[in-house]
């Protein structure tokens, strides 16, 4: 079964959604709050840690290379964690941090009640879930390893991170389009971040946004909207999970 794209007079079906995840999937404040402090808590000791290790080494040589001139790198990875900067050596860091704290069960992944029953359910319907994350691809996977939903990973068919491009740039939307051989308007991108939405639009997918008042999104109005993924379902003909309370967002 598929899902059908809205706003179209002969609904066309998407095959395969393909999700942001912080303010998506996931609340900001658990980034914000939980993720970022535990790495920037993590930091001198990790670094200290793990100096040998090729993939820090080669993350501290892109940051020195990065940072402004004479800045100290644990300095300037704080900076760009306070800044929320979306610089892939900082989000490759990050989720080596994060595994630790995964592991021992400090962390667990946020994911939103309506979450994980929509993905089950379109999943079971034969759509393709696929992630799409400033979050490194391992990071990715730890999120939603360990979420309060359980282990979810299986669900996805794909996880890509900005080594496809930015998230605010077509062609990206257009590199995962070919890497999961689908035309693009067979897939429907999912964010809260309407500058993500639009270069995927411009690559030819179709959109939602998700507008979770609570975690403080503000809609565009220049894409479809759903304030969850029930909704999501409703507006793209999408399989609808019957949610128990817990569930409900
Ligand atoms: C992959 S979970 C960590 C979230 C994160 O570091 C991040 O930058 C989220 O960005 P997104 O593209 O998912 O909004
Ligand atoms: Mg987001």
């Amino acid at each position: 079964m598929s899902g059908l794209r809205s706003g179209t007079a002969s609904p066309v079906p998407v095959s395969a959604v393909l999700t942001d995840i912080e303010g998506t999937t996931t609340s900001i404040a658990f980034v914000k709050d939980v993720l970022f402090p535990f790495a920037e808590r993590s930091l001198d000791g990790f670094l200290d840690a793990h100096a040998d290790d090729p993939e820090v080494v080669a993350c501290l040589t892109a940051v020195r290379r990065a940072a402004g001139a004479g800045e100290d790198p644990r300095a300037a990875l704080r900076r760009w964690m306070a800044e929320d900067a979306k610089f892939g050596p900082l989000k490759t860091l990050q989720g080596l941090m994060w595994r630790a704290g995964y592991a021992s069960g400090e962390i667990t992944g946020h994911l939103w009640p309506d979450v994980a029953p929509c993905l089950r359910a379109w999943a079971r319907a034969g759509i393709g879930l696929n992630v799409y994350s400033s979050g490194s691809v391992a990071a990715q996977k730890l999120i939603f390893g360990h979420s309060v939903a359980g282990d979810l990973t299986g669900l996805f068919g794909g996880f890509f991170d900005t080594a496809m491009g930015g998230k605010r740039e077509a062609a990206s939307y257009a590199a995962i389009a070919e890497r999961l051989a689908l035309p693009s308007d067979d897939i429907l991108f999912l964010s809260d971040v309407a500058e993500e939405l639009d270069a995927a639009k411009t690559a030819g997918y179709a959109t939602c946004q998700l507008v979770r008042s609570e975690d403080g999104t503000v809609a565009s109005g220049r894409h479809p909207q759903a304030a969850d993924f029930p909704g999501v379902a409703v507006a793209f003909g999408l399989p609808v999970p019957r949610l128990s309370q817990g569930e409900a967002a």
